[in-house]
């Protein structure tokens, strides 16, 4: 009988790194989660225990921090592109690297004379993220933002389902609609060097509006189905971004029940509503040009996803 050693990476998790940039009077935070994944010539650790090829994580994490330092850190994207390249380029073993990023948001207190300079409160009802995926093949960016919290109070209805012997869920022509969406999306990459990373894109500018559109997609469309939001949503921002290939969405439904309140002899017009936190639907999809370019090692390290 024959034993291999099959897929493997390593690396460490969430690697808490705040940088705080002191070069003006109003300084700027950047709080990040930080984990890496590591892929290469690991057979001989695994199977004999020899660590001559292990970049140790300790290592890794060293590293995350000493980056910041001589490079500062600017969109998340940059510092995943910044620690993948360094990992992939300074140490032969390793040839594929994964940084996983999530951002908290922080803005400047506002205080009577302004913007406190160095005074924060933590901000943002959604965490951003990036996935940066290099290797001997190319880079890929995957961004994205996960919690952020939506409900709608009218223009949702579900009908039409299939009522089988155990479908008790009535049809309603009005819900409410509530969801955490996270959302990943794919750039394409420069045609002239295939899988590479694009280089020109403004990720903080992109970011911004695509949340922007993902709202404005779900607050306008009358939805049938928690679905087909998802897919307007997908939609608006493929229709307007032509330098992102693919969205993913992962939502869940949570539902809001009218509470009986007819033993007290009251009516409920969906006005006073239970919102239960499980079990809940989960909608999964991508929506993707046609024409998007292969999506390489993109989604390899995008933990929990379609
Ligand atoms: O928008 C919805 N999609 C579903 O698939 C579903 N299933 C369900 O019970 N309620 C809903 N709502």
């Amino acid at each position: 009988m024959g034993i291999r050693l099959g897929r493997n990476e390593y690396g460490k998790a969430e690697v808490r790194l705040v940088h705080v940039d002191r070069s003006a009077d109003d300084h700027r935070i950047k709080d990040l989660n930080v984990s890496t994944r590591l892929r290469g010539d690991m057979e001989a650790v695994h199977t004999r225990g020899d660590n001559a090829n292990c970049l140790t994580t300790d290592t890794q994490k060293n590293t995350v921090y000493a980056l910041a330092r001589e490079h500062g850190v600017a969109a998340a994207e940059d510092f995943g592109l910044l620690l993948a390249r360094h990992f992939t380029g300074e140490h032969a073993p390793v040839h594929g690297a994964a940084v996983e990023l999530q951002e908290f948001a922080w803005r400047r207190i506002p205080t009577a004379e302004g913007p406190h300079g160095h005074a924060f409160v933590r901000s943002g009802a959604e965490t951003r993220t990036a996935v940066v995926t290099a290797d001997r093949g190319g880079e890929w960016v995957v961004s994205g933002f996960e919690g952020l919290t939506v409900l709608k109070s009218a223009d949702s209805e579900f009908r039409g389902f299939p009522r089988t012997r155990f479908t008790t869920l009535a049809e309603t022509g009005e819900r409410i609609l509530a969801t955490d969406v996270t959302a990943r999306w794919r750039y394409v990459a420069e045609s002239s060097a295939p899988g590479r990373a694009p280089q020109a894109v403004d990720w903080d500018a992109a970011y911004e509006r695509v949340k922007a559109l993902v709202l404005e997609a779900f607050a306008t469309t009358r939805s049938l189905a928690l679905q087909q939001s998802l897919y307007a949503m997908g939609e608006a921002v493929l229709r307007e971004r032509a330098d992102i290939a693919e969205i993913r969405f992962s939502m869940p439904n949570n539902h809001h029940f009218a509470v009986d309140l007819a033993p007290f002899g009251m009516d409920n017009p969906n006005v006073v509503l239970h919102a239960a936190d499980r079990p809940y639907g989960r909608i999964e999809a991508a929506v993707e040009r046609d024409d998007a370019p292969d999506a390489g090692r993109a989604w390899d390290s995008v933990p929990g996803f379609v």
